[in-house]
């Protein structure tokens, strides 16, 4: 199957970029951060768009958004944009409802943060070819791995507990366009701040899929995390990645 008709039949996806980075802790949010020659958000869509099971994406931007570079295109892949919100929830809304009519209200779509620029194509594929056989959709996650402690009020340990079946939360993560958009306008009329698109799903009683993915699939939250993702690309070319 050639590229351009493997995309014919592929997903959307929509890229939330309309966070402030406060935790960053730079006055320029962190997706527009300089690396490698490109701002951040170059390389999650270049590692994102350049795979052939993604059609075209959504990226979502803050309503006072003066860095957007203009592109209309990443890897061959169409790129369109619109306004997101004030929490990550609202974007996603903000993008689902800005989807082209070619995405119908039952199509899977795929979610994904500006800020995780080193998704592999691996992951992808494998999230792609689970979720869309799973009844309700599927995110990527990670075991954890640590020793996990509770404490108390008093900064004490009251615990160890139980690391089995515990998971962090990545993305992309893949849902039916009409489902997702019910179970986010739900959580919000609800009043629960969703951290994630499976968080709103699950307030409605579904259980999407858990599939494993890279832990180098991280999210740039602090300058800690920026320098580990320069020391991965200081290792060569990732699968997917123009830089
Ligand atoms: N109102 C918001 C908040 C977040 N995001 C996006 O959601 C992703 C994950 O957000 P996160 O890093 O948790 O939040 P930020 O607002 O970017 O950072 P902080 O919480 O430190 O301010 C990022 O790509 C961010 O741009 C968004 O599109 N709209
Ligand atoms: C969707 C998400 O990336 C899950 O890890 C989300 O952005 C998490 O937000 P958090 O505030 O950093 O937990």
């Amino acid at each position: 199957m050639t590229q351009e008709s493997a995309r014919s039949g592929g997903v959307w996806a929509i890229v939330v970029a309309a966070g402030r980075g406060t935790r960053f802790g730079t006055g320029l949010p962190k997706q527009y951060t300089p690396v490698a020659g490109q701002p951040l958000i170059g390389h999650t869509l270049s590692a994102l768009c350049s795979h052939p099971g993604v059609r075209g994406a959504m990226v979502v931007l803050a309503a006072d958004d003066a860095h957007w570079p203009g592109w209309d295109a990443m890897a061959g892949t169409p790129l369109l944009r619109c306004t997101g919100g004030e929490s990550r929830a609202d974007s996603v809304l903000a993008g689902l409802q800005a989807l082209p009519d070619e995405v119908r209200v039952d199509d899977f779509v795929l979610v994904h943060d500006a800020a995780r620029p080193n998704l592999r194509h691996d992951d992808l594929t494998a999230l792609l070819e689970r979720g869309r056989a799973d009844p309700v959709g599927a995110i990527l996650a990670a075991p954890v791995r640590d020793t996990l402690k509770r404490a108390g009020d008093d900064g004490g340990i009251d615990r160890t507990e139980p690391r089995e079946r515990l998971w962090r939360a990545l993305t992309p993560q893949l849902f039916r366009r009409l489902q997702l958009t019910r179970a986010l306008e739900s959580a919000r009329e609800g009043g629960v701040a969703v951290t994630d698109e499976a968080m709103a799903m699950e307030l409605l009683g579904m259980r999407p899929l858990l599939v494993e993915g890279d832990e180098e699939n991280f999210k740039i939250t602090t300058a800690g995390d920026l320098a580990r993702f320069e020391f991965v690309l200081s290792r060569g070319p990732r699968d997917g990645a123009t830089s």
